[in-house]
């Protein structure tokens, strides 16, 4: 494959990519894809394949995780192929790509604001962890996450800052991950409409600095349960979330036609 790949790293509010083109007029298949990922991905979270799509310059995006298996959906990874199609194409302003989970739209920009799965709260989850009783969701934007909301601040055994607690809650996990086959996110509230959001990710098999469509999942639950013309509508045009992350803020924007990412991405 040498010569006829085109290689290129990104990071994306802390969560790292490499980015795969083949300059080629012909397709790979799912093994040669996987075995790509193992051999380009190094220290990276995951790979992104940009192909082509119908006529034109209209892309597709396919997504693996570091394990070398496919993901439906990766938010930050989708902003960062919008940034490769401005930076090796020219393109700019309004996009239409395709993914695993179906169109989405992106506005290309110094910023990268992309269209999100629609989330789905698939159901409640109820765990007990180290004699903390935690409500959360299990929420699908084109990939599962689990949610946690962290307030909880009295044990048996100590009393515990929001921080610690939340630090202490990211051991638990790799355990929950295997467990329900998902990413895991622990969120908790800073202000008003600004929450913090820390994953672990499935096939990433570790915490990432950021994860785009954790960081949404959990934007939803939490403007879900504290907006109230969201709860009717969904579709309150201009509400934003801000998320901060390890890697950096990430905003989520509730729309007319629906929820969108936006944040920095870097080409290294
Ligand atoms: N980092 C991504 C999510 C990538 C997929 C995930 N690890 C999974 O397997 O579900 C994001 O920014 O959304």
């Amino acid at each position: 494959m040498d010569g006829i790949l085109r290689i290129s790293p990104y990071t994306a509010t802390g969560n790292t990519f490499v980015v795969v083109e083949l300059l080629r007029e012909s397709a790979l298949t799912d093994e040669e894809k996987s075995q790509i990922v193992i051999d380009v991905v190094g220290e990276r979270d995951g790979v992104i394949f940009v192909e082509r799509s119908g006529e034109g310059l209209s892309f597709r995006m396919d997504y693996f995780n570091r394990d070398g298996r496919r993901a439906a959906f990766c938010g930050n990874g989708a902003r960062v192929f919008a940034r490769y199609l401005r930076d090796k194409y020219g393109l700019f302003g309004d996009l239409r790509f395709e993914t695993s989970v179906g169109f989405l739209h992106a506005i290309v920009g110094e910023e990268v604001k992309v269209e999100m799965p629609r989330p789905r709260i698939d159901r409640e989850i109820m765990e007990v962890l180290d004699d903390v009783p935690l409500v959360g969701k299990l929420v699908i934007v084109g990939v599962p996450h689990l949610t946690f909301k962290v307030t909880h601040k009295v044990t048996y055994e100590r009393v515990w800052t929001e921080e610690d607690l939340f630090e202490h809650l990211m051991k638990y996990a790799p355990e929950l991950r295997r467990k329900y086959d998902a990413n895991v996110n622990f969120y908790r509230v800073l202000a008003t409409g600004h929450i913090k959001v820390r994953t672990y990710e499935r096939g990433v098999e570790r915490e990432t600095f950021s994860c785009g469509s954790g960081v949404t999942a959990c934007a939803y639950v939490y403007a879900m349960e504290n907006v109230s013309s969201l709860n009717h509508s969904e579709t309150r045009n201009g509400y934003v979330v801000h998320v901060t992350t390890r890697g950096g803020l990430l905003k989520v924007h509730f729309e007319t036609d629906g929820l969108y990412l936006s944040g920095g991405v870097v080409n290294e």
